[in-house]
């Protein structure tokens, strides 16, 4: 026995005590055994101990086998798992290592004591069940197990186990692990991902919610489908100041409106999680919810919710608080910094959500303002002629809406649709408007009242007016035009009148004065510039036409005027102008027309168009004219002289003898100065006295006595002299001084006819010339009987002289103011006789009383067969019809000889006396009395 064993052995002994168990080592013969020993002290009957009866197992097998059950147990004990060993048959703990008992927190024997089943927390059939399977399979198994230690530490266990066959028996040998750890922080990831989770949901809602309660909903329903809380809700505060909820989820969700939360600090439920972070704008977490002072108020829902830990987080519209996200969790601290970072970042996508809700409902507002106005534009414009249109970026005609009136406008905005304005052939403006108009669009300027001219394909013309401005994107990026045309074709049309109106002759159509000054500049600024652009004027002057006008009315005058404007444009070409400048005066620009003899060709055809008889109502008018021509570049060089020149020729026209054509000269100027001056001076004749009438006797061929005088005009010019009645009478005419100066000339004879009278001298008639003026004069006959009465003369003695031009124009007429003459008493004679225009056959209808035989005639009566032949059908012609033949400007014998043979009745002219004044007449005239 070794010396350890031994002192204990003696020890033992040494208490006479029986004692078991006692394991030793001895050797016998060098060989170790091991024994256990059981002893009982040997007493005998005085209690006298003589020794011990022993019994010795022989231990060594089991000792050998127990040495290997320590070395296991050793290096099971070194594991950091914890190990057991379980008896399939027993179902109890063969070992555990220290391990186990210091994860479990149990000592070994407690855990033998409780069994597996109680410490793996299984029902002892499932285990028999596990443990048959396990050795049925051979494989092996892992279980996980939640443990509460004797300390209160919840854990898991993660268990592999695994059959295996020990000696006869069926051992189960488990190995344990502490995963606690490990599940805490799949737990941890498993609760970010749900997070994470729950906010992609949230997202996903963002983007399919359509309206912001919805959104919250959703949001809300994302939150619960995480697991990670119970109540998920987002509130929003009233008027008042009071959350009122708009979404809530979760089973334990309470009704929403029981909760009471205010925003007011000073309010009692105004101090919670809700309320500060509504005033602080931050997230407000408790994370210990039934302790947490600052929410005494709700503790008693807290207990009934299950609440352990809450959080609220602001949401924000457009930078403004708009509501709360609140969560609550049955556990406390459930909001940890990644969570709360996660739920922050759901609240942010919530508020990013509002504010997007918010633009679109913003966008949604413009766009329905848009469309509202849009709508208000259309109903408007199809109420007007405006239509609203569209340019893209390229500038093309892309949308049009309004109301268009008539199938081919709308087909042809239909085909303008996708090009350009000024692609479109139907479209035009000026190249000037189209350069403005395609500049500003370049510069993406608005623009405004850009007016085009239109026809459409049935030819009909239109004009618009076109106001658009440049329309940019959201980037700013221009994409096109919009804007509004107007239909101002009626406004155009009218104004086109108007200026139509200010520059055209409303009677005839053609130009007015004022444009044909423009027409007329615009062809002198040519022809200053190219040579080969001159031009000829030609004046016209109607001859006489005052009497139409006046004795037919304007009416008959504007209708003649009307053909004679197209008279006088017939013969001339498109380039040529026309022009109305008012009364009876036209005047014709005649284009790249640079010499006199050709301008005066055409002023021949003119009057060869206006020499044909005009009829109207049952009236035929012969029209003639008086043409002036000036040439551009020769006769002047600006509007004014030049039309000066042609009105000096036209004159010089008149003064031919009308009818006729007269160009420009320089002579025909000073002419025309002479007649200006000699007109100024003819309105100061009457007063200061320079006119006089000379007197020339008619004498009875027959007889040879005076029959009485002609009363010839003189006027008596201060510086040049005496000038003749064949130069001023045509200014007095024109000037319309003719009929002052010719009631002057009738007072004067029928006063010396008195005069003579009252001298006791054989009645004498008077034969007064009257002018053109004067016998378009209504008030002709009237004037002339009260002059009669005035100075007491019988009517038959004075005798009205009036020319052929004057009867011939409009004979009718002529002839029932030649009546209204006749009625009064006084006789009429027809001077002139034989060169104008009508015919002897015609004299038959004139209610005359008297012919006077042109002098022309007379004058060359002794060589002229041919003047003879007229004299003679002239007074054969007057005697037939009742007249009395008077032959005008006798100068010699042999006229008289001729006229008496031919039965002419009365003479005139210097062969019986000059015109002269009363005093030299009334002494002619006593002479001629004596002689007979
Ligand atoms: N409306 C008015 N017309 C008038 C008046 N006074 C004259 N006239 C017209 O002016 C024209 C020129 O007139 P005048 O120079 O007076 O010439 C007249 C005679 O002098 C001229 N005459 C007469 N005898 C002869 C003659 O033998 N030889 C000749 N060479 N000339 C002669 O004839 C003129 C008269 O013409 P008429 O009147 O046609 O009988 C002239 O047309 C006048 O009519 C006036 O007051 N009012």
């Amino acid at each position: 026995m070794s010396g350890a064993d031994r002192v204990r052995w003696l020890q033992l002994l040494s208490l006479h005590r029986s004692f078991r168990d006692f394991e030793c080592q001895i050797s016998i013969d060098d060989k170790p055994f091991w024994l256990r020993i059981c002893a009982t002290p040997i007493v005998d009957e005085e209690g006298i101990q003589s020794g011990y009866s022993c019994l010795a197992e022989d231990i060594g097998k089991e000792l050998r086998q127990n040495s290997r059950l320590m070395r296991f147990r050793a290096a099971m004990d070194t594991s950091l798992d914890m190990i057991y060993l379980v008896d399939r048959e027993t179902l109890q703990f063969l070992d555990v290592n220290d391990t186990a008992c210091i994860n479990t927190g149990w000592s070994r024997e407690e855990i033998f004591a409780r069994g597996p089943d109680r410490v793996l927390n299984l029902d002892k059939d499932e285990l028999i069940a596990r443990y048959d399977r396990l050795i049925y399979e051979g494989d092996s198994s892992r279980l996980e197990r939640q443990w509460t230690t004797p300390d209160g530490r919840d854990i898991v266990v993660e268990v592999y186990s695994r059959a295996t066959r020990i000696e006869d028996r069926w051992v189960i040998i488990g190995v344990g692990r502490d995963i606690t750890s490990r599940k805490q922080v799949e737990m941890r990831n498993l609760r970010l991902q749900n997070l994470f989770s729950a906010l992609s949901l949230t997202n996903e809602a963002i983007l399919r919610a359509r309206s912001e309660n919805v959104l919250f909903q959703d949001a809300c329903d994302a939150v619960i489908t995480s697991g990670l809380f119970t109540i998920a809700a987002v509130r929003v505060p009233d008027e008042n100041g009071w959350f009122q909820p708009v979404a809530v989820a979760g089973a334990h969700a309470p009704d929403p409106t029981k909760i009471r939360v205010n925003i007011d600090k000073n309010n009692p439920k105004g101090q919670g999680i809700s309320g500060e972070a509504w005033r602080s704008g931050k997230a407000s977490i408790s994370n210990d919810f039934q302790h947490d002072p600052r929410l005494k108020p709700w503790w008693q829902e807290a207990i009934e919710l299950n609440i352990g830990s809450g959080a609220a987080f602001p949401l924000y519209r457009r930078k403004q608080k708009a509501g709360m996200m609140l969560f609550f969790s049955s556990e406390p601290w459930a909001f940890d910094d990644q969570t709360q970072s996660i739920l922050q970042s759901m609240a942010d996508n919530l508020s990013f959500a509002l504010d997007s809700f918010a633009a679109e409902e913003e966008q949604t507002r413009a766009q329905a303002a848009i469309k509202a106005s849009e709508e208000n534009l259309r109903s408007l414009v199809h109420l007007t002629s405006d239509f609203f249109w569209e340019f893209d970026a390229e500038l093309r005609f892309t949308r049009y809406d309004g109301r268009i009136v008539g199938e081919a406008n709308e087909a042809a905005i239909k085909g303008a649709i996708g090009t350009h304005l000024w692609d479109n052939p139907g479209v035009s403006a000026s190249e000037e408007e189209w350069k403005q108009f395609m500049e500003t669009l370049a510069k993406r300027a608005p623009f405004r009242e850009f007016e085009f001219a239109f026809t459409n394909l049935e030819g009909r013309l239109y004009y618009f007016s076109m106001s658009g401005e440049p329309v940019f994107d959201e980037q700013g990026e221009f994409t096109g035009y919009r804007g509004i045309s107007r239909d101002i074709s009626s406004k155009k049309i009218a104004a086109k009148r108007i200026e139509h109106l200010a520059t055209h002759d409303p009677l005839t159509g053609l130009p007015n004065r004022n444009m044909f000054s423009e027409l007329l500049q615009q062809q002198i600024n040519n022809a200053r510039r190219y040579p080969d652009q001159a031009f000829a004027i030609l004046f016209i002057d109607l001859d006489r036409f005052k009497t139409v006008n006046d004795n037919f009315g304007h009416h008959m005058g504007d209708a003649l005027l009307r053909d004679i404007g197209e008279r006088i444009s017939r013969p001339l070409r498109s380039s040529d102008i026309v022009a109305r400048l008012g009364g009876d005066e036209f005047v014709v620009l005649l284009h790249k027309i640079k010499d006199r003899h050709r301008a005066r060709k055409v002023a021949g055809w003119i009057l060869e168009r206006l020499s044909t008889p005009i009829y109207l109502k049952q009236h035929e008018f012969l029209i003639s004219a008086s043409i002036g021509v000036s040439i551009f570049g020769e006769d002047a060089h600006d509007e004014e002289t030049l039309m000066k020149h042609a009105d000096t020729a036209m004159y010089a026209a008149k003064e031919a003898g009308r009818n006729n054509v007269c160009c420009y000269s320089s002579d025909l100027h000073h002419h025309a100065q002479e007649q200006a001056s000699l007109a100024l001076a003819l309105r100061h004749a009457l007063q200061r006295e320079e006119l006089e009438v000379y007197y020339q006797p008619k004498v009875e061929l027959k007889t040879g006595r005076v029959t009485g005088v002609e009363a010839l005009l003189r006027w008596h010019h201060p510086e040049l002299g005496q000038v003749s009645p064949e130069r001023f009478i045509p200014i007095a005419e024109d000037n319309g001084l003719i009929l002052p100066i010719s009631d002057w000339v009738l007072e004067t004879g029928l006063q010396q006819l008195r005069d003579w009278d009252e001298m006791g001298l054989p009645a004498l008639n008077i034969a007064v010339n009257l002018s053109a003026r004067q016998f378009s004069d209504p008030n002709l006959a009237r004037n002339v009987v009260s002059k009669l009465r005035q100075y007491e003369i019988d009517a038959h003695r004075l005798e009205l002289e009036l020319t052929e031009s004057m009867v011939v124009q409009d004979p009718a007429h002529a002839i029932s103011v030649m009546r209204s003459i006749q009625e009064s008493g006084a006789r009429l004679a027809l001077d002139d006789f034989g060169t104008g225009f009508s015919s002897l056959g015609q004299l038959r209808h004139y209610p005359i009383d008297t012919l006077k035989i042109d002098r022309t005639f007379v004058q060359e009566l002794a060589e002229d067969k041919q003047d003879q032949a007229i004299s003679r059908a002239i007074i054969a012609m007057g005697k037939t019809l009742g007249l009395t033949v008077v032959a005008e400007g006798v100068e010699n014998e042999v006229q008289v000889t001729f006229l008496k043979q031919h039965h002419c009745d009365q003479i005139q002219g210097y062969h019986i006396s000059r015109p002269v004044p009363q005093g030299r007449f009334i002494a002619w005239y006593r002479q001629q009395l004596t002689k007979r």
